[in-house]
C-alpha cells in the first residue's frame, strides 16, 4: 500500500547512489556527504581511543563494555568495521521500533544540522523508508534544484510546495523524513509533522557555519553570498535565520542537543560527535518522549 501511495504521489524513496551502501549483517550504511572515507577514519579514530561508554549511563545499562573479551569493534568477513556504538544503536532501535507503532519521524533543524545524515541512519536501523523533503519538492517541480526554484519561482512558491509534500507524507507510515530548514515556520506544516514524532537536531551555529562553509552554500539559497569571508557571512545569515526560527523549533516533540551529547560523552567540542552517537541520542530522546 505504501508503494502504491508513493507511486500516486510520484514520490520515490530517496537514497541517492552515493547515499547508502549495503552492508551485510544489518550494520549501518552511511551516508550522504558524511562520506564513506570520513566514516572509516572516524571508526579508526574510535578504535584508537577505545570508544568511551556511549551516551553515558545508558550505554552501561546495555552492558556493552570495552574489555579484551568484548572488544569495542569487530571486523566482519566483508571487512566492515562494526563498532560498539553500532551495536548500541541497533539494540536501541530494536527496543523502540515496536513502540513507534509505525509513526513517522520528522527531523527538523537548521541547514547543515545533519537531518539527512542522521535520518538515513535512523531509517536504516528502524527498517523505515527515508525521504528528504527538499528532494521531493525538486521532483515535484520536474527535477528543478532548490536553488533554481528560489531563483525562478520565489520562496513563497517553494514554501507552498514544501507544505504540499509534508501534507502528502503525513498520510504515510514508517518513514523518516528530513525536512527543509525552514519547514518549521509555517504552522500548517506542524499540523502534518505532529502526526508523527518531530525531532529537533540542535547544533550550535558556529559548528553549522563550519560545516556549511566546508561544503559550500551554492545549493542553499538563503545562505549563499557572493563576496566576503565565507565563514563569517554564513554565520551571519545563520544567526539571522535562527533569530526568526528558534521559537518554532521548540514545537518539536523531542530535542537532540549536540551540546548535551558532548557533555555526556565528556567531549570538549561538538565537532567530535559522530552521526552514530547523535542517532543513538535521538532514539533515547524519542524513547523518553514515548514514555511520557
Ligand atoms: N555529526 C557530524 N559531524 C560533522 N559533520 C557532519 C555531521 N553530520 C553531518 N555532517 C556534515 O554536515 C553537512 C550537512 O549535513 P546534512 O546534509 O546531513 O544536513 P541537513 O540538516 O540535511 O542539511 P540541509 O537541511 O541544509 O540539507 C554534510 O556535509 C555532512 O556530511
Ligand atoms: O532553511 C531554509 O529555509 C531552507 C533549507 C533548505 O533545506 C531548503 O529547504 C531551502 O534551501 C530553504
Amino acid at each position: 500500500m505504501e508503494a502504491k501511495l508513493l507511486q500516486s504521489l510520484h514520490l520515490t524513496t530517496w537514497t541517492g547512489s552515493d547515499s547508502m551502501f549495503p552492508i551485510p549483517n544489518n550494520s549501518m550504511g552511511l551516508c550522504t556527504r558524511f562520506d564513506k572515507k570520513r566514516r572509516v577514519n572516524m571508526l579508526k579514530c574510535n578504535l584508537e581511543r577505545s570508544i568511551k561508554p556511549v551516551i553515558g549511563h545508558r550505554a552501561a545499562g546495555l552492558k556493552v563494555s570495552c574489555t579484551s573479551q568484548n572488544p569495542p569493534a569487530s571486523v566482519l568477513e566483508s571487512g566492515t568495521v562494526t563498532t560498539e556504538e553500532d551495536l548500541v544503536l541497533k539494540k536501541k532501535s530494536e527496543e523502540i521500533e515496536p513502540c513507534l507503532s509505525g509513526r513517522c519521524i520528522y527531523l527538523v533543524g537548521m541547514m547543515g544540522s545533519g537531518k539527512t545524515t542522521i535520518g538515513q541512519i535512523l531509517s536504516e536501523v528502524l527498517g523505515y523508508s527515508f525521504f528528504d523533503s527538499d528532494k521531493l519538492i525538486e521532483q515535484s517541480v520536474g527535477g528543478t534544484a532548490v536553488a533554481d526554484i528560489f531563483k525562478l519561482r520565489g520562496e513563497a512558491f517553494f514554501r507552498h510546495n514544501e507544505t504540499e509534500v509534508l501534507h502528502k507524507l503525513s498520510s504515510m507510515r514508517r518513514l523518516v523524513v528530513s525536512t527543509g530548514g525552514g519547514a518549521v515556520v509555517r504552522p500548517i506544516n506542524w499540523k502534518y509533522m505532529h502526526k508523527g514524532i518531530s525531532v529537533f537536531i540542535d547544533v550550535p551555529l558556529d559548528a553549522l557555519a563550519q560545516r556549511l562553509t566546508a561544503v559550500g552554500t551554492a545549493s542553499r539559497p538563503l545562505l549563499h553570498h557572493e563576496s566576503g569571508d565565507a565563514y563569517t557571512q554564513t554565520l551571519k545569515r545563520l544567526s539571522k535565520l535562527w533569530e526568526d526560527r528558534s521559537e518554532a523549533y521548540g514545537n518539536a516533540h523531542v530535542r537532540v542537543s549536540l551540546e548535551r551529547i558532548a557533555a555526556k560523552l565528556g567531549l570538549g567540542d561538538v565537532c567530535c560527535i559522530n552521526p552514530t552517537q547523535i542517532a543513538i541520542e535521538a532514539l533515547i530522546q524519542i524513547e523518553d518522549y514515548l514514555k511520557k
